[in-house]
């Protein structure tokens, strides 16, 4: 097979897998293109003799979503190949195992977690996993924490740094989260029933002031390798397993990213069970497990974070009676402010997600909508007010009983 770049078909990856050995010589193959990304294919391969299977995932030079008017650098697939190699590392157990990545074909041969469910899919059935907290507080503290200046050497981290410079990646975040949800862009659509509230959004001068500072800390603070788009269909869990896939928008940027982007998502979660789920007690069980998982993972991820400190860091500096906390309180701050841009964007700009757009009533929608709006602009305007994790979670009960209560 030629190594000169082409989207494969199912057909190809059969003969890719095959050619290369990765399956037993006499293996029946099958293989289904699953991709249900915005970006990307991804080939499930199965061999029913032996048991064995595998993902083959393939970057495609635009953005499957858009289309060929949206070309897209092949760079994301060895961006995601090497950020998956050194979260395996730091993180054991919390990302697929890699097992082969051609630059040539822009592609990955990793793990197959087909026996694990998209967390997106298991939160709009109510599912509650038990390890999920304590799973994401290991994978944020150890990837964030061994990859930034508090660890590695000066020389070390700019040379990392500098195999993930991500520009296009980070183009899509700044456009997609940053900027397009904040005035009247092309790319946004939004539910016609929510024009009122996008407009007031729109027109609100304080917010847009403060969703450019969290925009230029993205752009410029660059203190961990972060994952980059950590919502939750890009992890996988079951009962006791929780893995992290897709990391192609990874690149040095604020710590705050990573936890702020799962907490939206949980948020978002939060705000569409107002819509799915009518029983109430079922609603508020569900609820209140979300608020207790992002303060059992942020309690997590700041204890483990100060502990791998006291035992690792030596710089007299860094060591400043007090910093360690300032720090922690900086990266939660901000952490609050890029959960509130991402709710935002998954109701105004491009790209939304399932657990508000599976909502079928329009009206009922909108209503989940304007509560995921709501938390979004609080989280924005008053992240600076949040001390401690629970100020969170108390911001988020008091706008949502505000809204309920209209
Ligand atoms: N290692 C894997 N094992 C099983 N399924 C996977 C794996 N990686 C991806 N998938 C499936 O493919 C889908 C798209 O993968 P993803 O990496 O999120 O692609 P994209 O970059 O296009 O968003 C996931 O939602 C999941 O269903
Ligand atoms: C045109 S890319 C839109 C959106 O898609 C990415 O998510 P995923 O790769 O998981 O589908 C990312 O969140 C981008 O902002």
């Amino acid at each position: 097979m030629s190594t000169t770049y082409r989207p494969l078909t199912e057909t190809d990856a059969v003969a890719y897998v095959k050619e290369r050995g990765f399956f037993p010589r006499d293996a029946a193959l099958t293989c289904r293109e699953i991709g249900d990304g915005n970006l990307n294919l991804v080939f499930h391969l199965v061999d029913p003799k032996s048991g064995q299977s595998l993902i083959l995932k393939q970057a495609l030079p635009y953005a499957r979503v858009v289309g060929e008017s949206w070309p897209l650098t092949l760079d994301r697939a060895r961006i995601e190949a090497e950020a998956l190699r050194i979260e395996g590392e730091l993180a054991p157990g919390l990302v697929p195992k890699v097992i082969h990545y051609d630059a040539d074909l822009a592609l990955t041969v990793m793990e197959d977690l087909s026996d694990h469910i998209v967390m997106r899919k298991g939160l709009m059935a109510r599912t509650v996993y038990p390890r999920f907290a304590e799973h994401m507080a290991t994978f944020l503290a150890r990837t964030l924490f061994f990859t930034s200046d508090l660890y590695l050497s000066p020389e070390e981290k700019k040379a990392k740094q500098r195999a993930f410079i991500n520009p296009e990646m980070c183009k899509i975040t700044e456009d997609l989260v940053f900027s397009h949800p904040y005035y009247n862009a092309d790319t946004n659509h939004f539910n016609p029933l929510i024009r009122d509230a996008v407009e007031a959004l729109w027109q609100n001068g304080a917010l847009k002031r403060e969703v450019a500072r969290l925009k230029e800390a993205f752009m410029t603070k660059a203190q961990a390798l972060i994952h980059g788009d950590l919502h939750t269909g890009s992890i996988m869990v079951k009962a006791d397993s929780t893995k992290v896939i897709d990391p192609e928008f990874a690149f040095y940027g604020p710590m705050g990213f990573d936890p702020g982007a799962v907490f939206a998502n949980l948020l978002l979660s939060y705000a569409s069970h107002e819509g799915h789920t009518p029983n109430e007690a079922e609603r508020r069980d569900f609820q209140a497990w979300l608020l207790e998982t992002i303060e059992a993972i942020w309690r997590g991820f700041a204890e483990q974070f100060a502990e791998l400190w006291a035992e690792h860091v030596k710089d007299e500096m860094w060591n400043a009676p007090g910093y360690r906390e300032a720090y922690l309180r900086a990266v939660l701050q901000d952490a609050v402010g890029f959960a509130g841009c991402k709710m935002m964007r998954r109701v105004i700009g491009l790209a939304h997600v399932a657990d508000l757009e599976t909502i079928p009533d329009p009206a009922v929608r909108a209503t989940c909508e304007k509560l995921a709006l709501a938390i979004g602009q609080a989280l924005v305007l008053r992240r600076e007010t949040v001390q401690r994790i629970e100020d969170l979670t108390a911001l988020v009960r008091d706008v949502a009983a505000e809204r309920v209560s209209r």
